[in-house]
């Protein structure tokens, strides 16, 4: 069965934000009846970040047995531990911090990227958190079963930290990259490969704003991968992109969801 494909628009940020927080408790809640652990992969970003906040501040939060949940992320701006640029303190902020000083979730759960003020470099740390990734998957496989990936995407098209014409987006392999001279600050960061992200069962892309309207446009036209690396993102089983009315702009009618109109 070929992967589906979903297009959803919403007025504005508050909507998808809150829209996709719904559907979010709706699929994992789902996920934990068919399975003893849900891996989760978040993205940073505004967008990213906006949900996140979604996530946290649902009345569904509690009714989640997060003790069964396990999260990683795409991509890490390689920033001391804390610093409040990281992804991973963007989801603290949000969602994470008050479900583990609730007991509702144990640290070992959450799969951080390594730091730029610990012990390791940068082209270390990517290895170490493939080897991270791996002891975490099933015997042989690179990854986990990643059961939902977020993404955002920028002006540009990357995802995660994938940016055009870059190495990382020519890279063949489902594991974890270093990058340098990010043309998005900070100039250093580390990736999951477009590889390791096409691994995940659920890919969700999450974008608002006018400014991401054409390289969304240009993905969903058949673009090519390594000049708009969004165009290279596909879920195994379904792929959604969640907008806003603006990053919905230059979307071909035909692709909108069903009734076309708001979802
Ligand atoms: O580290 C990051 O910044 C993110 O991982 C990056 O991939 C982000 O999701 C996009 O750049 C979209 O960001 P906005 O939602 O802020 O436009």
């Amino acid at each position: 069965m070929s992967p589906e494909r979903l297009v959803l628009v919403y007025d504005d940020r508050a909507g998808l934000a809150s829209a996709v927080a719904a559907r979010f408790y709706e699929t994992i809640g789902g996920i934990l009846e068919t399975k003893p652990v849900a891996h989760i992969v978040f993205t940073g970003g505004t967008v990213g970040g906006e949900i996140l906040a979604a996530i946290g501040a649902s009345g569904q939060r509690d009714s989640l047995d997060w003790s069964r949940v396990e999260l990683w992320w795409g991509d890490e701006r390689w920033l001391p531990a804390g610093d409040p640029e990281r992804n991973d303190t963007l989801a603290d902020d949000g969602l994470l911090a008050g479900l583990v000083a609730q007991g509702l979730l144990a640290p070992a759960r959450i799969h951080r990227l390594p730091a730029s003020d610990g012990p390791l470099d940068l082209d270390a740390a990517a290895g170490s958190y493939a080897a991270e990734l791996s002891r975490s998957a099933r015997k042989g496989e690179p990854v986990p079963d990643f059961d939902l990936l977020f993404l955002g995407v920028g002006p540009d098209g990357h995802v995660a930290s994938l940016f055009p014409e870059y190495d990382g987006i020519r890279v063949t392999e489902p594991t974890v990259v270093a990058v340098r001279n990010s043309p998005k600050p900070p100039p250093e960061r580390l990736s999951l490969t477009l590889p390791a992200i096409n691994r995940a069962d659920r890919v969700w892309l999450c974008l608002a704003g006018a400014d991401k309207a054409p390289a969304l446009g240009l993905a969903l036209a058949g673009a090519n991968t390594v000049e708009v690396p969004v165009a290279g993102v596909s879920g195994r089983v379904r792929t959604i992109f969640f907008l806003d009315r603006d990053a919905a702009a230059e979307v071909p009618p035909e692709l909108l969801a069903d009734d076309g109109t708001t979802a």
